[in-house]
Formats: C-alpha cells, sequence, structure tokens
C-alpha cells in the first residue's frame, strides 16, 4: 500500500494529565506502605521527575501508573480515566516505558524490539517497518546501519536511544522513565538528556521520570517531585523554585552544595528583569541622544542598526564632543548573550568582557542589558516570589 510509504510526523498524541488520588501500595509482609497516600497531579506534556533516597517507593510509584503494580488503595487517573476500569494489557501499550540499559530484547533485532507494540496493536509489517525508520531517525540512529543489529552489537548509549524509540513507536501519550540513563557514562548522559528535551521539545508528552540524580531532575524536569519513605511529597514544584527555597534540610541535602550556582543554570536570562540603557540610531544627532542619557547613571547609549541589533556603544563623553549625527562613532559590540542562555552563561560573558554589562538579544534583536548586579537581584527575587508561593 503506497500510504505507508508517506512519511507522516513520527509522533502526534499530545501528553494527558495524570492524577495520583490517595494512592498507596502496601505490600504484603510489609509493616510499612511503600507508597503511603500519595496525591500528586502531573501535568500534561510536563516532564515530571521523582527523586529520592533508595527505596522510597519511586518505582513504585512509578509503576502503578503503568499497572505493573496494582495499588493497594486510591485512584490513579490518565486524561481522567480510571487506569483500573482499563485492561492492563491494553492499558500498557498506551503508555511508554523506558527502563535502565533500555530493557530490550536480547534475541530480537532492534527494528523487532522497536516493532513490538505497534505489531501487538495490529499495525501491519510495512505500517510498522515504516515507524521503526521514523523512530531510529528520531533517535539520531541511522535506521540501515541500525535496524537489523542486536542489542549486544550496539553500545550503552545506542541501546539507550534504542528504549527511548521503543517506548514512543505507539506514539503514547504518557512515558515513564525509571533511571533510564544510570547505567551510561556521564558524557553519553548528558548527549541523552540533550536529545529527550529536544525530543521533548516536538512531541509534548507527559513524562515521569526517575533518578537519583538531582542536577538531572533540575536539567530535565518543568517539576519536580521531592520524595521521602513512603513516596511522601516533600516538595514539589519547578526546579528553580526549589533551588531557591528549599521545604526544609532534607530537600538541602538533596540540591547538595552549590544551590545558588544551579538556581543561575536554570534560569534564562530573558526571564529575569535586564538593565535599560539608552539606545540610539547612527542617523540620531549626538545633541539629542547626550540629553536622553542625561543625568542616568550608566552614562553610555548603545547603538542598533536598522534590525535592532546592538552594534556599538557610545558614551557621553564622546557625545561631547560631536556634532550631527553619532554615524560609526564609540566602540564596536564585541560580546552578546542570547536571551535563550541561562544566567550562569551570562555571568562568564561578562567575565571575558571589558565592560559592566552585556547586550542580551532575542532573535538577534536588543532586548536590555545583563550586568552583576541584574544577576543578584534576580536571585532575589526568585528567592522572594518562591517564598511568597510557598506561603500562599
Ligand atoms: N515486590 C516487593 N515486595 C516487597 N517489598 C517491596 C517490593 N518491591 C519493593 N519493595 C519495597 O518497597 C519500598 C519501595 O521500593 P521502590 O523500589 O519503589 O523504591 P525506590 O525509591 O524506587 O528505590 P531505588 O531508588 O533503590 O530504586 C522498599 O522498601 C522496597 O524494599
Amino acid at each position: 500500500m503506497s500510504d505507508t510509504k508517506t512519511t507522516a510526523k513520527p509522533a502526534l498524541t499530545r501528553g494527558a494529565e495524570i492524577k495520583l488520588c490517595g494512592v498507596t501500595k502496601r505490600y504484603s509482609g510489609q509493616k510499612i506502605a511503600a507508597v503511603d497516600n500519595v496525591n500528586l497531579t502531573i501535568p500534561a506534556g510536563e516532564i515530571v521527575v521523582f527523586v529520592g533516597p533508595s527505596g522510597c517507593g519511586k518505582t513504585t510509584t512509578m509503576r502503578m501508573i503503568n499497572r505493573l503494580i496494582e495499588p493497594t488503595s486510591g485512584e490513579i487517573l490518565i486524561g481522567g480515566e480510571d487506569v483500573r476500569k482499563k485492561d492492563a494489557n491494553e492499558l500498557r501499550r498506551h503508555i511508554g516505558y523506558v527502563i535502565q540499559a533500555g530493557g530490550l530484547f536480547p534475541h530480537m533485532t532492534v527494528a523487532e524490539n522497536i516493532a513490538i507494540v505497534p505489531r501487538m496493536l495490529g499495525w501491519d509489517k510495512d505500517k510498522a517497518a515504516e515507524r521503526v525508520r521514523e523512530m531510529l531517525n528520531l533517535v539520531g540512529l541511522e535506521p540501515g546501519q541500525f535496524a537489523d543489529r542486536y542489542p549486544r552489537q550496539l553500545s550503552g548509549g545506542q541501546q539507550q536511544r534504542v528504549g527511548v524509540a521503543r517506548a514512543l513507536a505507539a506514539d503514547p501519550p504518557v512515558m515513564l522513565m525509571d533511571e533510564p540513563f544510570g547505567a551510561v557514562d556521564p558524557i553519553t548522559r548528558a548527549h541523552l538528556q540533550d536529545e529527550l528535551l529536544s525530543l521533548q521539545d516536538e512531541l509534548s508528552k507527559t513524562i515521569v521520570f526517575v533518578t537519583h540524580d538531582f542536577d538531572e531532575a533540575v536539567k530535565l524536569g518543568d517539576r519536580i517531585a521531592i520524595l521521602a519513605e513512603g513516596s511522601k511529597i516533600v516538595q514539589y514544584d519547578e526546579p528553580a523554585a526549589i533551588l531557591a527555597n528549599p521545604a526544609d534540610d532534607f530537600v538541602r541535602g538533596f540540591i547538595g552544595e552549590g544551590g545558588a550556582m544551579k538556581l543561575l543554570n536554570v534560569t534564562r536570562v530573558a526571564d529575569i528583569e535586564l538593565d535599560e540603557l539608552v539606545t540610539a540610531r547612527a542617523t540620531d544627532s549626538a545633541a539629542d541622544v547626550r540629553e536622553r542619557i542625561g543625568d542616568r547613571d550608566v552614562p553610555w547609549a548603545i547603538v542598533l542598526d536598522d534590525a535592532d541589533r546592538p552594534v556599538r556603544w557610545i558614551s557621553k563623553d564622546t557625545l561631547a564632543d560631536m556634532d550631527g549625527a553619532i554615524g560609526n562613532a564609540g566602540d564596536k559590540v564585541t560580546a552578546t548573550i542570547s536571551g535563550r542562555a541561562n544566567v550562569q552563561e551570562a555571568l562568564e560573558a561578562l567575565l571575558k568582557t571589558d565592560f559592566t554589562s552585556v547586550p542580551v538579544t532575542v532573535r538577534r534583536k536588543y532586548v536590555g542589558m545583563v550586568s552583576l548586579s541584574t544577576v543578584q537581584n534576580a536571585i532575589a527575587g526568585l528567592r522572594e516570589k518562591s517564598k511568597a508561593r510557598s506561603r500562599s
């Protein structure tokens, strides 16, 4: 059939909300519940990361979502539907599941591994094969090179990519990822994390991700749930809010050293309050720009070109000696920083230049200046914001 040859967009089903209501799991013979009355809403299309000490119940909580473990009591809803009202096997076909080292079947090729769920869903061979190709491309593996290999013929990182491809193959709205990158070296791990984030930009699945590594949680999570024994939720918030205002010493222990630095890593320059500087055009008269600078603390203007890109700096002193338009007077702007960069990167840019502030651009257009005091104010502001939120 020719329609199987069309290169349809790989995954189209967006994430669904997951709701845990009073969920408890008591294993037989256990005195204390492994998961004790957990209430949690995981918003559609977000990555929520469970972090907590070994044995606190992260995996048990996650596996109750796809009913690999049955709750003792409570309710789990996906997209508003009670998971217990569905056939467990059918449910699992619509929830991607990735475990450490990919969890691939060793006796099946890469293609066969990826096609398992589509075939179970009754897709014909051609459609499943097309899907395998799409998924391999999506996770950055050349289908011609990898489809017929066996898992043992792949590196750890490649196995992990195939694990992600397999979980996404049936286009599920929800993905559960249980320490998926725990078994690979730190460099491959960082690559896999970056790939997951760019995939998620495209796919907007609801992803529940378990890790021991708080830095991984900060990098990947739209929100982080910090869990203590019995899956007790000690704090559930965006990474920046947790870093700025940890709920207690237990959370502080997880954050570890350098919380303020980590906060800089998760805060985008475009999201902080930038300094304003007088802006000018080459055609503006020097006298006019001088007047606009007036008695401002920073006696400089920044000159923008026709496309609003910052091109030159000019000081009030230089302007004082000039008549007519400013033209090409002043010093060239040698460093700018993208609004998409994080504040840590902005600090590095500041350290590298001779100036006390650096222009910030969004899609190359000038939006403001970042300086050491902007960064300090931003950190203070984030702290205040999250304190106010936790009080409300
Ligand atoms: N099948 C089981 N039978 C009895 N107890 C179990 C079973 N599986 C897990 N447990 C217990 O339940 C608690 C929670 O286990 P779980 O695996 O969910 O924790 P975790 O936070 O994922 O741990 P880790 O980070 O070490 O993987 C632990 O005390 C564990 O020993």
